[in-house]
Protein backbone atom coordinates (compact mmCIF):
# COMPACT_ATOMS: atom_id res chain seq x y z
CA UNK A 1 0.00 0.00 0.00
CA UNK A 2 2.76 2.43 -0.88
CA UNK A 3 5.20 4.09 1.44
CA UNK A 4 4.06 4.77 4.99
CA UNK A 5 5.15 7.96 6.63
CA UNK A 6 6.60 8.14 10.08
CA UNK A 7 4.58 10.79 11.89
CA UNK A 8 6.92 12.72 14.13
CA UNK A 9 9.75 12.74 11.65
CA UNK A 10 7.28 13.82 9.06
CA UNK A 11 6.08 16.66 11.17
CA UNK A 12 9.58 17.82 12.09
CA UNK A 13 10.56 17.69 8.48
CA UNK A 14 7.54 19.71 7.44
CA UNK A 15 8.58 22.38 9.92
CA UNK A 16 11.88 22.47 8.07
CA UNK A 17 10.36 22.17 4.68
CA UNK A 18 7.93 25.02 5.33
CA UNK A 19 9.67 27.49 7.57
CA UNK A 20 7.68 29.65 9.94
CA UNK A 21 7.64 32.63 7.64
CA UNK A 22 5.16 30.77 5.43
CA UNK A 23 1.83 32.39 6.23
CA UNK A 24 -0.70 29.81 7.31
CA UNK A 25 -4.25 30.63 8.46
CA UNK A 26 -3.74 28.69 11.73
CA UNK A 27 -6.89 28.29 13.77
CA UNK A 28 -5.53 27.09 17.13
CA UNK A 29 -8.30 24.62 17.71
CA UNK A 30 -8.52 23.39 21.27
CA UNK A 31 -7.42 19.78 21.91
CA UNK A 32 -9.64 16.75 22.41
CA UNK A 33 -11.54 17.17 25.69
CA UNK A 34 -12.36 13.51 26.37
CA UNK A 35 -8.96 11.99 27.12
CA UNK A 36 -8.87 8.21 26.82
CA UNK A 37 -12.15 7.45 28.54
CA UNK A 38 -13.84 5.89 25.52
CA UNK A 39 -10.85 3.65 24.88
CA UNK A 40 -11.19 2.22 28.35
CA UNK A 41 -14.80 1.12 28.00
CA UNK A 42 -15.42 -2.49 28.87
CA UNK A 43 -18.94 -3.91 28.55
CA UNK A 44 -20.43 -4.29 32.03
CA UNK A 45 -22.44 -7.39 31.28
CA UNK A 46 -21.36 -10.85 30.22
CA UNK A 47 -23.00 -12.86 27.47
CA UNK A 48 -25.52 -14.50 29.82
CA UNK A 49 -26.67 -11.15 31.26
CA UNK A 50 -26.94 -9.73 27.78
CA UNK A 51 -29.04 -12.70 26.64
CA UNK A 52 -31.38 -12.28 29.58
CA UNK A 53 -31.76 -8.55 28.84
CA UNK A 54 -32.52 -9.44 25.25
CA UNK A 55 -35.15 -11.90 26.39
CA UNK A 56 -36.75 -9.28 28.62
CA UNK A 57 -36.67 -6.83 25.73
CA UNK A 58 -38.43 -9.27 23.41
CA UNK A 59 -41.11 -9.93 26.01
CA UNK A 60 -41.78 -6.22 26.48
CA UNK A 61 -41.86 -5.72 22.73
CA UNK A 62 -44.54 -8.40 22.45
CA UNK A 63 -46.62 -6.65 25.11
CA UNK A 64 -46.40 -3.35 23.26
CA UNK A 65 -47.33 -5.07 20.02
CA UNK A 66 -50.43 -6.47 21.70
CA UNK A 67 -51.24 -3.00 22.97
CA UNK A 68 -50.96 -1.58 19.47
CA UNK A 69 -53.41 -4.17 18.15
CA UNK A 70 -55.77 -3.72 21.10
CA UNK A 71 -56.11 0.02 20.49
CA UNK A 72 -56.96 -0.40 16.80
CA UNK A 73 -60.67 0.07 17.53
CA UNK A 74 -59.99 3.43 19.15
CA UNK A 75 -57.94 5.50 16.72
CA UNK A 76 -57.33 8.44 19.02
CA UNK A 77 -56.04 6.14 21.74
CA UNK A 78 -53.90 4.33 19.18
CA UNK A 79 -52.49 7.58 17.88
CA UNK A 80 -51.58 8.66 21.40
CA UNK A 81 -49.81 5.33 21.88
CA UNK A 82 -47.93 5.72 18.57
CA UNK A 83 -46.84 9.20 19.64
CA UNK A 84 -45.48 7.85 22.91
CA UNK A 85 -43.70 4.97 21.17
CA UNK A 86 -42.09 7.40 18.73
CA UNK A 87 -41.05 9.91 21.32
CA UNK A 88 -39.62 7.24 23.60
CA UNK A 89 -37.31 6.24 20.75
CA UNK A 90 -38.60 2.68 20.32
CA UNK A 91 -40.55 3.09 17.11
CA UNK A 92 -37.94 1.21 15.12
CA UNK A 93 -39.14 -2.03 16.72
CA UNK A 94 -42.70 -1.54 15.46
CA UNK A 95 -42.29 -0.01 12.06
CA UNK A 96 -44.56 -2.44 10.25
CA UNK A 97 -47.36 -2.25 12.81
CA UNK A 98 -47.23 1.55 12.94
CA UNK A 99 -47.14 1.91 9.16
CA UNK A 100 -50.20 -0.31 8.89
CA UNK A 101 -52.11 1.48 11.62
CA UNK A 102 -51.41 4.91 10.09
CA UNK A 103 -52.37 3.71 6.64
CA UNK A 104 -55.74 2.59 7.99
CA UNK A 105 -56.26 5.88 9.85
CA UNK A 106 -55.40 7.78 6.69
CA UNK A 107 -57.65 5.75 4.41
CA UNK A 108 -60.66 5.78 6.69
CA UNK A 109 -60.24 9.42 7.66
CA UNK A 110 -62.26 8.53 10.74
CA UNK A 111 -63.56 12.03 11.24
CA UNK A 112 -60.24 13.61 12.18
CA UNK A 113 -60.94 16.62 10.01
CA UNK A 114 -64.08 17.32 12.01
CA UNK A 115 -62.35 16.90 15.34
CA UNK A 116 -62.88 19.91 17.56
CA UNK A 117 -60.04 19.05 19.84
CA UNK A 118 -56.90 20.96 18.90
CA UNK A 119 -54.62 18.45 20.61
CA UNK A 120 -56.07 15.48 18.69
CA UNK A 121 -56.10 17.37 15.39
CA UNK A 122 -52.49 18.53 15.78
CA UNK A 123 -51.31 15.06 16.79
CA UNK A 124 -53.06 13.48 13.81
CA UNK A 125 -51.62 16.08 11.46
CA UNK A 126 -48.06 15.81 12.77
CA UNK A 127 -47.81 12.05 12.92
CA UNK A 128 -49.38 11.44 9.54
CA UNK A 129 -47.51 14.20 7.78
CA UNK A 130 -44.14 13.17 9.17
CA UNK A 131 -44.77 9.71 7.78
CA UNK A 132 -45.42 11.21 4.35
CA UNK A 133 -49.24 11.04 4.22
CA UNK A 134 -50.99 13.85 2.41
CA UNK A 135 -52.73 15.85 5.14
CA UNK A 136 -53.79 19.43 4.53
CA UNK A 137 -53.13 22.23 6.99
CA UNK A 138 -56.70 23.34 6.21
CA UNK A 139 -57.81 21.04 9.04
CA UNK A 140 -56.78 23.85 11.38
CA UNK A 141 -59.12 26.37 9.74
CA UNK A 142 -61.94 25.52 12.08
CA UNK A 143 -59.81 26.77 14.97
CA UNK A 144 -59.68 30.24 13.42
CA UNK A 145 -62.17 33.09 13.53
CA UNK A 146 -63.62 35.17 10.69
CA UNK A 147 -60.59 37.51 10.79
CA UNK A 148 -58.27 34.60 10.18
CA UNK A 149 -56.82 34.53 13.71
CA UNK A 150 -56.63 31.53 15.96
CA UNK A 151 -59.44 31.48 18.53
CA UNK A 152 -58.14 32.92 21.81
CA UNK A 153 -59.82 30.24 23.94
CA UNK A 154 -57.34 27.68 22.55
CA UNK A 155 -54.71 29.02 24.92
CA UNK A 156 -56.45 27.33 27.87
CA UNK A 157 -55.40 24.00 26.43
CA UNK A 158 -51.63 23.95 26.99
CA UNK A 159 -51.06 20.40 25.67
CA UNK A 160 -53.08 21.40 22.60
CA UNK A 161 -51.00 24.55 22.07
CA UNK A 162 -47.82 22.54 22.43
CA UNK A 163 -49.08 19.87 20.00
CA UNK A 164 -49.94 22.58 17.46
CA UNK A 165 -46.53 24.23 17.95
CA UNK A 166 -44.76 20.91 17.27
CA UNK A 167 -46.99 20.27 14.23
CA UNK A 168 -46.06 23.61 12.64
CA UNK A 169 -42.50 22.38 12.18
CA UNK A 170 -43.65 20.00 9.47
CA UNK A 171 -45.08 22.76 7.31
CA UNK A 172 -44.53 23.16 3.58
CA UNK A 173 -44.10 26.31 1.52
CA UNK A 174 -47.53 27.92 1.23
CA UNK A 175 -48.86 26.49 4.53
CA UNK A 176 -49.77 30.00 5.68
CA UNK A 177 -52.10 28.69 8.37
CA UNK A 178 -49.14 26.98 9.97
CA UNK A 179 -46.86 30.02 9.66
CA UNK A 180 -49.52 31.82 11.58
CA UNK A 181 -49.98 28.93 14.03
CA UNK A 182 -46.26 28.99 14.77
CA UNK A 183 -46.31 32.68 15.75
CA UNK A 184 -49.48 32.18 17.77
CA UNK A 185 -48.30 29.14 19.73
CA UNK A 186 -44.68 30.24 20.17
CA UNK A 187 -45.64 33.66 21.53
CA UNK A 188 -48.11 32.11 23.90
CA UNK A 189 -45.84 29.29 25.10
CA UNK A 190 -43.00 31.76 25.67
CA UNK A 191 -45.26 33.98 27.73
CA UNK A 192 -46.27 30.94 29.75
CA UNK A 193 -42.80 29.68 30.56
CA UNK A 194 -42.38 31.20 34.04
CA UNK A 195 -45.98 30.56 35.07
CA UNK A 196 -45.67 26.85 34.40
CA UNK A 197 -42.62 26.21 36.53
CA UNK A 198 -44.16 23.54 38.79
CA UNK A 199 -46.36 21.98 36.13
CA UNK A 200 -45.24 18.64 34.62
CA UNK A 201 -45.77 19.99 31.12
CA UNK A 202 -43.35 22.87 31.77
CA UNK A 203 -40.32 20.78 30.90
CA UNK A 204 -41.85 19.73 27.59
CA UNK A 205 -42.71 23.33 26.74
CA UNK A 206 -39.26 24.63 27.67
CA UNK A 207 -37.55 21.92 25.67
CA UNK A 208 -39.80 22.37 22.64
CA UNK A 209 -39.13 26.10 22.52
CA UNK A 210 -35.40 25.45 22.32
CA UNK A 211 -35.56 22.28 20.28
CA UNK A 212 -38.70 21.38 18.36
CA UNK A 213 -38.99 17.62 18.38
CA UNK A 214 -39.08 17.22 14.58
CA UNK A 215 -35.73 18.95 14.19
CA UNK A 216 -33.98 17.24 17.10
CA UNK A 217 -31.43 14.43 17.13
CA UNK A 218 -33.61 11.38 17.72
CA UNK A 219 -31.55 9.76 20.49
CA UNK A 220 -31.34 13.03 22.44
CA UNK A 221 -35.06 13.56 22.01
CA UNK A 222 -35.76 10.04 23.25
CA UNK A 223 -33.51 10.34 26.28
CA UNK A 224 -35.14 13.61 27.26
CA UNK A 225 -38.67 12.34 26.72
CA UNK A 226 -38.05 9.18 28.75
CA UNK A 227 -37.09 11.32 31.76
CA UNK A 228 -40.26 13.41 31.44
CA UNK A 229 -42.53 10.45 30.71
CA UNK A 230 -41.33 8.74 33.86
CA UNK A 231 -42.51 11.70 35.95
CA UNK A 232 -45.96 11.56 34.42
CA UNK A 233 -48.18 9.60 36.85
CA UNK A 234 -50.26 8.13 34.06
CA UNK A 235 -47.32 6.63 32.18
CA UNK A 236 -47.51 3.11 30.81
CA UNK A 237 -45.07 0.94 32.76
CA UNK A 238 -44.42 -1.50 29.93
CA UNK A 239 -43.57 1.30 27.52
CA UNK A 240 -41.31 2.96 30.03
CA UNK A 241 -39.48 -0.26 30.90
CA UNK A 242 -38.98 -1.09 27.27
CA UNK A 243 -37.75 2.42 26.45
CA UNK A 244 -35.18 2.43 29.25
CA UNK A 245 -33.92 -1.07 28.62
CA UNK A 246 -33.67 -0.48 24.90
CA UNK A 247 -31.90 2.86 25.34
CA UNK A 248 -29.29 1.36 27.64
CA UNK A 249 -28.70 -1.69 25.47
CA UNK A 250 -28.21 0.53 22.44
CA UNK A 251 -25.92 2.76 24.44
CA UNK A 252 -23.69 -0.23 25.31
CA UNK A 253 -23.52 -1.12 21.63
CA UNK A 254 -22.63 2.47 20.71
CA UNK A 255 -19.93 2.58 23.38
CA UNK A 256 -18.33 -0.53 21.97
CA UNK A 257 -18.39 0.94 18.48
CA UNK A 258 -16.95 4.20 19.73
CA UNK A 259 -14.16 2.37 21.53
CA UNK A 260 -13.16 0.66 18.30
CA UNK A 261 -13.24 3.93 16.36
CA UNK A 262 -11.22 5.69 19.06
CA UNK A 263 -8.61 2.91 18.84
CA UNK A 264 -8.33 3.44 15.10
CA UNK A 265 -8.00 7.19 15.64
CA UNK A 266 -5.41 6.85 18.40
CA UNK A 267 -3.30 4.62 16.21
CA UNK A 268 -3.33 7.26 13.49
CA UNK A 269 -1.93 9.66 16.08
CA UNK A 270 -3.06 12.75 14.20
CA UNK A 271 -3.16 14.80 17.40
CA UNK A 272 0.64 14.62 17.41
CA UNK A 273 1.34 14.34 13.71
CA UNK A 274 -1.09 16.97 12.47
CA UNK A 275 -1.57 19.23 15.49
CA UNK A 276 -3.08 22.05 13.41
CA UNK A 277 -6.21 19.94 12.75
CA UNK A 278 -9.29 19.44 14.92
CA UNK A 279 -9.03 16.33 17.08
CA UNK A 280 -12.73 15.48 17.31
CA UNK A 281 -13.32 11.75 16.96
CA UNK A 282 -15.96 11.56 19.71
CA UNK A 283 -17.84 14.51 18.25
CA UNK A 284 -17.60 12.89 14.80
CA UNK A 285 -19.15 9.68 16.13
CA UNK A 286 -21.89 11.70 17.84
CA UNK A 287 -22.63 13.36 14.49
CA UNK A 288 -23.03 9.97 12.85
CA UNK A 289 -25.15 8.62 15.68
CA UNK A 290 -27.55 11.38 14.73
CA UNK A 291 -27.68 9.95 11.21
CA UNK A 292 -28.47 6.41 12.31
CA UNK A 293 -28.65 4.84 15.76
CA UNK A 294 -30.29 1.48 15.10
CA UNK A 295 -28.26 -1.73 15.61
CA UNK A 296 -28.37 -2.75 11.96
CA UNK A 297 -26.33 0.32 10.98
CA UNK A 298 -23.16 -0.62 12.86
CA UNK A 299 -21.05 -1.00 9.72
CA UNK A 300 -22.52 2.18 8.26
CA UNK A 301 -21.60 4.10 11.43
CA UNK A 302 -18.09 2.70 11.35
CA UNK A 303 -17.52 3.71 7.73
CA UNK A 304 -19.12 7.09 8.09
CA UNK A 305 -17.32 8.01 11.33
CA UNK A 306 -13.98 7.32 9.70
CA UNK A 307 -14.91 9.31 6.62
CA UNK A 308 -16.16 12.30 8.59
CA UNK A 309 -13.03 12.23 10.77
CA UNK A 310 -10.66 12.28 7.81
CA UNK A 311 -12.86 14.84 6.02
CA UNK A 312 -12.53 17.10 9.01
CA UNK A 313 -8.73 16.94 8.68
CA UNK A 314 -8.94 17.53 4.93
CA UNK A 315 -11.14 20.56 5.63
CA UNK A 316 -8.56 21.91 8.07
CA UNK A 317 -5.81 21.43 5.51
CA UNK A 318 -7.79 23.56 3.09
CA UNK A 319 -8.95 26.11 5.67
CA UNK A 320 -6.37 26.23 8.39
CA UNK A 321 -2.96 25.04 7.24
CA UNK A 322 -2.36 24.51 3.55
CA UNK A 323 -0.85 27.24 1.44
CA UNK A 324 -2.45 27.88 -1.90
CA UNK A 325 0.42 26.24 -3.81
CA UNK A 326 0.22 23.13 -1.62
CA UNK A 327 -3.55 22.95 -2.09
CA UNK A 328 -3.16 22.93 -5.86
CA UNK A 329 -1.19 19.68 -5.74
CA UNK A 330 -3.29 18.22 -2.91
CA UNK A 331 -6.48 18.72 -4.93
CA UNK A 332 -4.83 17.19 -7.97
CA UNK A 333 -3.72 14.19 -5.91
CA UNK A 334 -7.25 13.63 -4.62
CA UNK A 335 -8.58 13.98 -8.15
CA UNK A 336 -6.19 11.32 -9.40
CA UNK A 337 -6.70 9.06 -6.36
CA UNK A 338 -3.44 7.25 -6.81
CA UNK A 339 -0.87 6.50 -4.15
CA UNK A 340 1.82 7.40 -6.68
CA UNK A 341 0.79 11.04 -6.23
CA UNK A 342 1.97 11.00 -2.63
CA UNK A 343 5.55 11.79 -3.65
CA UNK A 344 4.70 15.30 -4.74
CA UNK A 345 3.01 16.21 -1.48
CA UNK A 346 4.58 17.93 1.52
CA UNK A 347 4.98 15.52 4.41
CA UNK A 348 2.01 16.66 6.50
CA UNK A 349 -0.26 16.18 3.46
CA UNK A 350 1.23 12.74 2.84
CA UNK A 351 -0.03 11.63 6.25
CA UNK A 352 -3.56 12.76 5.49
CA UNK A 353 -3.55 11.50 1.89
CA UNK A 354 -2.30 8.07 2.90
CA UNK A 355 -5.04 7.75 5.53
CA UNK A 356 -7.70 8.96 3.11
CA UNK A 357 -6.72 6.27 0.63
CA UNK A 358 -6.47 3.66 3.37
CA UNK A 359 -9.96 4.42 4.67
CA UNK A 360 -11.39 4.05 1.20
CA UNK A 361 -9.45 0.87 0.58
CA UNK A 362 -11.00 -0.57 3.73
CA UNK A 363 -14.42 0.53 2.49
CA UNK A 364 -13.70 -1.12 -0.84
CA UNK A 365 -12.92 -4.42 0.89
CA UNK A 366 -16.20 -4.26 2.81
CA UNK A 367 -18.12 -3.51 -0.36
CA UNK A 368 -16.48 -6.38 -2.23
CA UNK A 369 -17.49 -8.73 0.62
CA UNK A 370 -21.04 -7.51 0.31
CA UNK A 371 -20.95 -7.81 -3.49
CA UNK A 372 -21.54 -4.09 -3.79
CA UNK A 373 -18.20 -3.05 -5.30
CA UNK A 374 -19.84 -0.41 -7.47
CA UNK A 375 -20.44 1.71 -4.33
CA UNK A 376 -16.75 2.53 -3.93
CA UNK A 377 -16.69 4.42 -7.19
CA UNK A 378 -19.47 6.70 -5.96
CA UNK A 379 -17.80 7.15 -2.60
CA UNK A 380 -14.53 8.30 -4.16
CA UNK A 381 -16.37 10.59 -6.56
CA UNK A 382 -18.15 12.09 -3.58
CA UNK A 383 -14.80 12.93 -1.93
CA UNK A 384 -13.43 14.39 -5.16
CA UNK A 385 -16.55 16.52 -5.50
CA UNK A 386 -15.88 17.91 -2.01
CA UNK A 387 -12.17 18.53 -2.59
CA UNK A 388 -12.89 20.42 -5.81
CA UNK A 389 -15.28 22.70 -3.95
CA UNK A 390 -12.84 23.18 -1.04
CA UNK A 391 -10.28 24.23 -3.61
CA UNK A 392 -12.56 26.87 -5.14
CA UNK A 393 -12.93 28.40 -1.67
CA UNK A 394 -9.15 28.30 -1.17
CA UNK A 395 -8.72 30.05 -4.50
CA UNK A 396 -11.19 32.75 -3.51
CA UNK A 397 -9.29 33.31 -0.28
CA UNK A 398 -5.99 33.40 -2.16
CA UNK A 399 -7.36 35.98 -4.58
CA UNK A 400 -9.13 37.86 -1.78
CA UNK A 401 -12.30 37.51 -3.79
CA UNK A 402 -15.68 38.03 -2.15
CA UNK A 403 -18.26 36.18 -4.21
CA UNK A 404 -21.90 37.12 -4.61
CA UNK A 405 -24.26 35.22 -2.35
CA UNK A 406 -25.37 33.13 -5.33
CA UNK A 407 -21.80 32.22 -6.33
CA UNK A 408 -20.93 31.49 -2.72
CA UNK A 409 -23.94 29.26 -2.15
CA UNK A 410 -23.26 27.21 -5.24
CA UNK A 411 -19.89 26.20 -3.80
CA UNK A 412 -20.95 26.47 -0.15
CA UNK A 413 -23.60 23.80 -0.61
CA UNK A 414 -20.86 21.41 -1.72
CA UNK A 415 -18.32 22.44 0.96
CA UNK A 416 -20.84 21.92 3.77
CA UNK A 417 -20.16 18.25 3.01
CA UNK A 418 -23.73 17.00 3.08
CA UNK A 419 -23.83 15.68 -0.47
CA UNK A 420 -20.64 13.76 0.23
CA UNK A 421 -21.83 12.48 3.58
CA UNK A 422 -25.24 11.47 2.22
CA UNK A 423 -23.57 9.38 -0.47
CA UNK A 424 -21.18 7.84 2.03
CA UNK A 425 -24.12 7.16 4.38
CA UNK A 426 -25.53 4.66 1.86
CA UNK A 427 -22.45 2.46 1.91
CA UNK A 428 -23.03 0.36 5.00
CA UNK A 429 -26.81 0.30 4.77
CA UNK A 430 -28.61 -2.96 4.32
CA UNK A 431 -31.82 -1.34 3.08
CA UNK A 432 -31.51 -2.32 -0.57
CA UNK A 433 -29.73 0.86 -1.48
CA UNK A 434 -29.21 0.75 -5.24
CA UNK A 435 -27.23 2.48 -7.94
CA UNK A 436 -30.28 4.70 -8.51
CA UNK A 437 -29.92 6.09 -5.01
CA UNK A 438 -26.31 7.13 -5.64
CA UNK A 439 -27.24 8.71 -9.00
CA UNK A 440 -30.18 10.41 -7.32
CA UNK A 441 -27.93 11.93 -4.63
CA UNK A 442 -25.43 13.15 -7.25
CA UNK A 443 -28.24 14.76 -9.26
CA UNK A 444 -28.77 17.43 -6.56
CA UNK A 445 -32.31 16.55 -5.41
CA UNK A 446 -34.33 19.20 -3.58
CA UNK A 447 -34.23 17.45 -0.21
CA UNK A 448 -30.44 17.27 -0.25
CA UNK A 449 -30.15 20.84 -1.41
CA UNK A 450 -32.42 21.87 1.45
CA UNK A 451 -30.36 19.95 4.03
CA UNK A 452 -27.19 21.52 2.60
CA UNK A 453 -28.67 25.02 2.84
CA UNK A 454 -29.59 24.35 6.46
CA UNK A 455 -26.07 23.09 7.17
CA UNK A 456 -24.20 25.82 5.27
CA UNK A 457 -26.19 28.73 6.65
CA UNK A 458 -26.36 27.51 10.24
CA UNK A 459 -22.62 26.85 10.21
CA UNK A 460 -21.93 30.30 8.74
CA UNK A 461 -24.23 32.19 11.08
CA UNK A 462 -22.72 30.71 14.24
CA UNK A 463 -19.15 30.28 13.01
CA UNK A 464 -18.35 33.26 10.80
CA UNK A 465 -16.83 35.49 13.50
CA UNK A 466 -14.36 32.84 14.64
CA UNK A 467 -13.48 32.04 11.02
CA UNK A 468 -12.98 35.68 10.03
CA UNK A 469 -10.59 36.24 12.92
CA UNK A 470 -8.23 33.66 11.51
CA UNK A 471 -8.42 34.53 7.82
CA UNK A 472 -11.08 32.47 6.10
CA UNK A 473 -13.14 33.07 2.99
CA UNK A 474 -16.15 35.31 3.39
CA UNK A 475 -19.08 33.29 4.71
CA UNK A 476 -22.70 33.68 3.58
CA UNK A 477 -23.02 36.38 6.23
CA UNK A 478 -20.20 38.57 4.83
CA UNK A 479 -21.26 37.92 1.23
CA UNK A 480 -24.82 38.94 2.05
CA UNK A 481 -23.75 42.06 3.99
CA UNK A 482 -21.52 43.21 1.14
CA UNK A 483 -23.96 42.49 -1.66
CA UNK A 484 -26.99 44.06 0.03
CA UNK A 485 -25.24 46.73 2.09
CA UNK A 486 -26.87 45.60 5.33
CA UNK A 487 -25.76 45.02 8.91
CA UNK A 488 -24.65 41.66 10.23
CA UNK A 489 -27.89 41.36 12.19
CA UNK A 490 -30.03 42.00 9.13
CA UNK A 491 -28.00 39.52 7.08
CA UNK A 492 -28.43 36.83 9.75
CA UNK A 493 -32.19 37.47 9.95
CA UNK A 494 -32.46 37.04 6.21
CA UNK A 495 -30.38 33.85 6.28
CA UNK A 496 -32.46 32.43 9.15
CA UNK A 497 -35.47 33.01 6.91
CA UNK A 498 -33.78 30.97 4.18
CA UNK A 499 -33.16 28.17 6.69
CA UNK A 500 -36.86 28.11 7.60
CA UNK A 501 -37.72 27.97 3.92
CA UNK A 502 -35.30 25.08 3.39
CA UNK A 503 -37.02 23.09 6.16
CA UNK A 504 -40.34 23.59 4.35
CA UNK A 505 -38.82 22.24 1.13
CA UNK A 506 -37.27 19.32 2.97
CA UNK A 507 -40.57 18.45 4.66
CA UNK A 508 -42.44 18.44 1.36
CA UNK A 509 -39.98 15.97 -0.14
CA UNK A 510 -41.09 13.37 2.39
CA UNK A 511 -44.58 13.27 0.92
CA UNK A 512 -45.25 9.75 -0.34
CA UNK A 513 -45.84 9.69 -4.11
CA UNK A 514 -49.51 9.01 -4.82
CA UNK A 515 -50.99 6.83 -7.56
CA UNK A 516 -48.95 4.59 -9.83
CA UNK A 517 -45.73 6.21 -11.04
CA UNK A 518 -45.64 7.44 -14.63
CA UNK A 519 -42.55 6.46 -16.69
CA UNK A 520 -41.44 10.12 -16.64
CA UNK A 521 -41.80 10.42 -12.86
CA UNK A 522 -38.68 11.37 -10.92
CA UNK A 523 -36.95 8.62 -8.97
CA UNK A 524 -38.02 8.60 -5.33
CA UNK A 525 -35.73 6.80 -2.88
CA UNK A 526 -37.08 4.70 -0.04
CA UNK A 527 -37.81 6.14 3.40
CA UNK A 528 -34.56 4.77 4.89
CA UNK A 529 -32.55 6.77 2.34
CA UNK A 530 -34.54 9.98 2.76
CA UNK A 531 -34.24 9.71 6.52
CA UNK A 532 -30.45 9.94 6.33
CA UNK A 533 -30.80 13.38 4.74
CA UNK A 534 -33.39 14.52 7.30
CA UNK A 535 -31.17 13.30 10.12
CA UNK A 536 -28.15 15.15 8.75
CA UNK A 537 -30.23 18.34 8.80
CA UNK A 538 -31.30 17.57 12.37
CA UNK A 539 -27.70 17.16 13.55
CA UNK A 540 -26.77 20.65 12.39
CA UNK A 541 -29.90 22.13 13.92
CA UNK A 542 -28.61 20.80 17.24
CA UNK A 543 -24.84 21.21 16.85
CA UNK A 544 -24.92 24.70 15.37
CA UNK A 545 -27.72 26.11 17.49
CA UNK A 546 -25.88 28.86 19.33
CA UNK A 547 -22.29 28.15 18.36
CA UNK A 548 -20.27 25.55 16.46
CA UNK A 549 -20.18 22.77 19.07
CA UNK A 550 -18.06 20.57 16.82
CA UNK A 551 -15.18 22.99 16.42
CA UNK A 552 -15.39 24.69 19.81
CA UNK A 553 -16.69 21.96 22.05
CA UNK A 554 -18.70 23.42 24.89
CA UNK A 555 -21.26 22.62 27.56
CA UNK A 556 -23.93 21.60 25.06
CA UNK A 557 -21.74 18.94 23.42
CA UNK A 558 -20.59 17.70 26.84
CA UNK A 559 -24.22 17.24 27.86
CA UNK A 560 -25.11 15.45 24.62
CA UNK A 561 -22.18 13.04 24.77
CA UNK A 562 -22.79 12.46 28.44
CA UNK A 563 -26.38 11.49 27.92
CA UNK A 564 -25.88 9.37 24.80
CA UNK A 565 -22.46 7.86 25.28
CA UNK A 566 -21.51 7.96 28.94
CA UNK A 567 -24.41 7.75 31.39
CA UNK A 568 -27.00 4.99 31.17
CA UNK A 569 -30.57 5.72 32.26
CA UNK A 570 -31.13 4.52 35.83
CA UNK A 571 -33.51 1.54 35.55
C1 LIG B 1 -20.26 17.60 7.45
C2 LIG B 1 -18.83 17.23 7.52
C3 LIG B 1 -18.14 16.87 6.27
C4 LIG B 1 -18.24 17.24 8.69
C5 LIG B 1 -16.81 17.01 8.89
C6 LIG B 1 -16.30 17.99 9.85
C7 LIG B 1 -16.42 19.34 9.30
C8 LIG B 1 -15.67 19.64 8.07
C9 LIG B 1 -17.20 20.23 9.92
C10 LIG B 1 -17.43 21.62 9.45
O1 LIG B 1 -16.36 22.40 9.76
P1 LIG B 1 -16.32 23.95 9.39
O2 LIG B 1 -17.37 24.67 10.18
O3 LIG B 1 -14.92 24.42 9.50
O4 LIG B 1 -16.77 23.92 7.87
P2 LIG B 1 -16.42 24.96 6.74
O5 LIG B 1 -14.95 24.88 6.54
O6 LIG B 1 -17.16 24.46 5.55
O7 LIG B 1 -16.89 26.29 7.24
Amino acid sequence: MGEKVDGLDAFISIQNEFPHDVERPLANFHPNIWGNQFLLYSPDSDKATWASKKQQLDKLKEEVRTLLHATASNPSEQLQLIDEIQRLGIEYHFEEEIDQALQIMYEKHQGWEENDNIYAAALYFRILRQEGFKVSSEIFKKFMNAEGNFIESLVHDVPGMLALYEATHIRYRGDHILDHALDFTRNYLESLQCKLSSNPIAELVNQALVQPNWRGVQRLEARHYISIYEKNDSHNTTLLMLAKLDFNMLQSLHKEELREICMWWKELDFARKLPFARDRIVEAYFWILGVYFEPQYGLARNIMSKVIAITSVVDDIYDAYGTYEELVIFTEAIERWNIGCIKQLPNYMKICYQTLLDVFEEIEEEMVNKEKSYCTYYAKEAMKFLARAYFVEAKWLHERYIPTVEEYMQIGLATCGYTTLTIISFLGMEDNVTKEDFDWAFSGPDILKAASIICRLRDDIVGHKFEQERGHIASAVECYMKQHGVTEQKACEELYGQIEDAWKVLNKQLLKPSGSPSPAAKYVPCKAVLLRVVNLARVVDVLYKHKDEYTQVGEAMRTYVNSLLIKPIPQ
